[in-house]
């Protein structure tokens, strides 16, 4: 099933609206892997408004399933000059809102439209089931799972104090959600990925706005909701992990680099990069990317020190992360010296981008083969790609070039962060990169980040075009096609 909830135009009245030749604007799903789109461009959207006060695109609708089980969560995006407004308060432009049975959203002067959520079960004792306090400090835990993981659940919060006060000035104004997760662990691991992330500030980095601990030993990260799902449900299409062009693969392969620069410089190694820690602030090409999933981040910026414990996914995992083919030699993530090495260092993050790019490119893990643990940890330390297969075949020969780069089994042969953003294949495009990065990415990120990106101002050419790598690429394409 693949609708997530459904929007619907009424009168002012609430009524559906139903209008001749227009009755298939009744109730439109919002479905999975496709941006509901509404404004005056006739190609590009779902519904059109045909008013000049409408913006070529003027809001969007999607939603995120995190997993079979779980409940979708739909949102609206104002794209718009003249805005729109939810239950009556406008948006600010660029702003994303978490949806919620019932809501209106309205462009003023033109259409109303009511949002049904598909799924409206929320149990309301799941909290308790979960052992989620409802309340911490100045923030209300909402029984909305974003997603979950082996160290816990992700859920929907929102600021108590915020809340009371808009309640004032009006019944419908919806305070900011957040992302808590909410980790019970031992307390070291939980401390570590609190401590980092507080520190670090950075658009392409999950901003982490405050931490507590409730009873029970768990902890309460209070995070930036990012709207857009993972990498890996963003990819995942029919079973299958499909290949985004190659213009958006540098799209994506440019921010995780520039987040990778920074998190070097502060001294932290991420450890588990792969598609499912990679967010989306929106389902679409070109938009913001959030590393997330700090747990077994660590910091080595007090002693310069080289790591030794075997952490990560076997799938992503540098070989000489130390991960062995023989689960006896040690018990799940335990900390065993790497023997026959002498550990590693932040460059086993330059290898998961490797096999992230890799995967993003042509749908494909390079070192995966029949799945079991046991060999994907062969192929890796033996390193061999196969660039003969036909997913490669579209593929330059610089991106080819930079996913070899970075799968270089010898970490010493391997560039760091700085020298892979200085590949050809990124060089080539440099430019337009940044502008779009500057220009666009950026656009939707309101915190006031240390992170020199967002003051860098940068002259944009007179003929500039944003879709100009998209028209290289689509020139390349119609090349190889004849
Ligand atoms: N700030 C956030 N905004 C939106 N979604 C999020 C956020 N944080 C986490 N998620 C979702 O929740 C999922 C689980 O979160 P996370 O990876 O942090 O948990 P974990 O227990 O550490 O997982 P893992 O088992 O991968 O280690 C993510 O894959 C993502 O889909």
């Amino acid at each position: 099933m693949n609708e997530l909830g459904f929007v619907e135009e009424i009168d002012e009245n609430g009524g559906a609206l139903i209008k001749e030749g227009r009755c298939d604007l009744a109730a439109i799903p919002i479905i999975r892997n496709k941006i509901l789109k509404i404004g005056r461009n006739e190609r590009q959207c779902d519904i059109v408004l045909n008013k000049a006060c409408v913006s070529s695109i003027h809001c969007t609708f999607w939603g995120i399933k995190f997993d079979e089980d779980s409940i979708p969560m739909c949102y609206v995006k104002d794209c718009s000059l003249n805005g729109i407004l939810l239950n009556e308060q406008p948006l600010q432009r660029d702003q994303t809102c978490l949806l919620e049975d019932g809501d209106i959203v309205t462009i003023p002067a033109v259409s109303t439209f009511r949002f049904y959520a598909k799924s409206k079960l929320i149990t309301k004792d799941l909290l308790q089931q979960l052992g989620v306090q409802q309340n911490i400090d100045k923030w209300t835990i909402t029984p909305r799972v974003i997603g979950s993981g082996t160290f816990g659940h992700v859920l929907v919060a929102v600021k108590t104090k915020e809340q009371s006060k808009t309640k004032t000035r009006s019944k419908t104004t919806r305070p900011l959600d957040y992302a808590t997760k909410v980790i019970k662990l031992k307390p070291d691991r939980v401390d570590k990925e609190a401590q980092i992330l507080l520190q670090l500030r950075h658009p392409n980095i999950i901003r982490v706005h405050s931490t507590f601990l409730g009873p029970d030993q768990k902890l309460y990260l209070i995070q930036d909701l990012v709207p857009g799902g993972d990498l890996f449900s963003y990819l995942a299409k029919e079973d299958r992990l499909m290949p985004v062009s190659e213009t958006e693969a540098l799209v994506i392969v440019y921010q995780i680099i520039k987040a990778l620069i920074y998190l070097h410089s502060e001294g932290v190694v991420h450890r588990d990069l792969k598609l499912d820690n990679i967010l989306l602030c929106v389902p679409e090409p070109c938009t913001r990317i959030v590393l997330a999933d700090f747990g077994i981040a660590r910091n080595i910026s007090s002693s310069r020190s080289r790591m030794h414990t075997v952490v990560g996914t076997p799938e992503y995992c540098a070989p000489e992360v130390g991960f062995r083919a023989d689960r006896l030699i040690y018990r799940e993530f335990t900390r065993v010296a790497t023997l026959e090495y002498q550990g590693y260092d932040a460059k086993c993050d330059i290898w998961s981008l490797g096999v992230i790019t890799h995967i993003i490119l042509t749908g494909i893990s390079p070192f995966y083969s029949d799945g079991s643990e046991g060999s994907i940890i062969r192929n890796a330390k033996n390193g061999h790609l196969n660039f003969e297969i036909e997913p490669w075949r579209h593929v330059s020969d610089s991106a080819k070039g930079f996913v070899r780069k970075l799968l270089q089994v010898n970490a010493s042969k391997r560039p760091n962060s700085s020298a892979a953003l200085q590949h050809s294949w990124l060089q080539k495009h440099k430019a337009q990169l940044r502008i779009l990065y500057h220009q666009r990415i950026l656009r939707d990120v309101k915190h006031p980040f240390e992170a020199k990106e967002l003051h860098e101002k940068r002259r944009v050419p007179k003929n500039f075009n944003p879709h100009q790598l998209d028209l290289e690429e689509a020139k390349k394409l119609r090349t190889s096609a004849t």
